[in-house]
């Protein structure tokens, strides 16, 4: 077993448990995966302000996310396929996340169905809307959401079309599938992934599969879906959702300061500050650079969430500083969960919450309430301090 010591390790053990088409459908990015480098590079780009001599005996990681305790300010995002990146793997995140103390959002696309989920944790975890053109599915999937316990519904707004991520197509990642000789030889290399996900016989295929009454047909449940999401989605639908959610409602995938006052004034009670992890429009600004002014135009209105290249507690502690209240993670974990199952995923939690201790105590912030852009060096800071 080798040494983990950071999420990049968990990404490197994953490129060798799972085969090449699934690897990089967690890893790519849409296009000329622009967006994607921008995530991470905006993050590096920040500077932290270093202080001493501040007491750094005690750390307190915990707060609040949509009025939820969580043990640190970090959810997992919404992903789909997750169940074919390692078996149950929605399952065995969510044990993770519970057994971390954060929450864990499931996705509408996902392999293991909201029931699931629900009978592999007690307590509560968010689910996330794709809305589709099908109100059948919408109205049901609202429903079995509300019936399971969640007690957020993330609508994602980013993605009334697929950009298209070229990986995907050529490895045949694709519904059907393109099986070739190369990457059946793939596949045969991966026996841990091969026996647990492929020759696993899993009775269902998630909430889709449901909906078209559990035929446990993948392809089926594939074509169906890419062929129904909603491409006139609009404000206009927020309130049919509304109406039919009574839990915290949050607008994920929301880049412009115009869209977030918007969705304050629709009612929302939350956004996500998403460009979807790089994998949909391609030239945007990394999440980090616009996450600023979009804080500053809702102000209280609403809470404000931030996922896109975050790896590490230090990102994390970057993202609070300029206005979020929480960040998702999704690569990070599945990097997690691809090399080594609900340990993997757990080892990420672990490793970023660690790294958030450490990075507050040496900017010398005692808990989560005191992080402001002050701990931050030169244009995100105060000049006047920094000088
Ligand atoms: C493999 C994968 C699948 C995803 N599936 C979904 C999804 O089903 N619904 C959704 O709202 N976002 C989805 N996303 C986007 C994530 O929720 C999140 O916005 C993104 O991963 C954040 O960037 P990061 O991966 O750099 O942390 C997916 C992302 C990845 C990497
Ligand atoms: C099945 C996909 C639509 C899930 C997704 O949102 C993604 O891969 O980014």
């Amino acid at each position: 077993m080798p040494v983990i010591t950071n999420v990049e390790d968990l990404r490197q053990l994953a490129r060798r448990k799972v085969p090449k088409a699934i690897f990089e459908y967690i890893d790519h990015g849409s296009y000329d995966q622009l967006s994607l480098a921008n995530n991470r590079n905006d993050l590096n780009a920040i500077r932290f302000r270093q202080r001493v001599m501040i007491d750094a005996e005690t750390r307190d990681l915990t707060t609040k996310m949509l009025g939820e305790d969580v043990a640190m300010p970090i959810a997992i995002a919404p992903t789909g396929l997750t169940g074919l990146m390692h078996r149950d793997g929605e399952m065995l995140a969510a044990r993770a996340a519970e057994a971390a103390g954060i929450r864990m959002t499931l996705s509408t696309m996902s392999i293991c169905s909201i029931e699931d989920v629900r009978s592999a944790i007690k307590g509560p975890f968010w689910f996330q809307l794709y809305v589709f053109k099908d109100p059948g599915f919408n109205e049901q999937v609202i429903e079995r959401a509300r019936d399971a316990g969640c007690t957020a519904l993330f609508v994602t707004v980013d993605l009334p079309m697929r950009g298209q991520r070229h990986c995907d197509i050529k490895n045949g990642l694709t519904v059907p599938p393109r099986l070739t000789p190369r990457n059946a030889f793939d596949m045969m290399t991966k026996p841990a992934w091969l026996a647990g996900v492929l020759l696993g016989k899993r009775k269902s295929f998630g909430n889709v599969d449901y909906y078209l009454g559990q035929k446990g047909n993948i392809w089926a449940a594939g074509r169906w879906g890419g062929d129904n999401f909603d491409r006139s989605l609009s404000w206009k639908d927020l309130v049919w959702i509304r109406k039919r959610w009574p839990g915290k409602l949050v607008i994920k995938g929301i880049l412009d300061p115009e869209d977030a006052k918007i969705a304050a004034s629709e009612g929302a009670d939350g956004i996500v500050v998403s460009n979807h992890g790089g994998r949909q429009l391609d030239g945007t600004p990394g999440t980090v650079t616009v996450l600023p002014r979009i804080a500053e135009a809702v102000g209280d209105r609403l809470e404000v969430l931030m996922d896109g290249g975050i790896r590490s507690g230090q990102d994390v502690l970057k993202a609070l500083a300029l206005g979020a209240k929480g960040c998702l993670i999704g690569r990070a974990y599945l990097y997690g969960l691809a090399a080594m199952g609900e340990a993997g995923v757990a080892k990420t939690l672990s490793l970023m919450g660690e790294e958030l201790r450490v990075a507050m105590s040496l900017t010398g912030v005692k808990n989560i309430g005191e992080i402001s852009r002050d701990i931050l060096y030169d244009d995100y800071g105060d000049k006047r301090r920094n000088v």
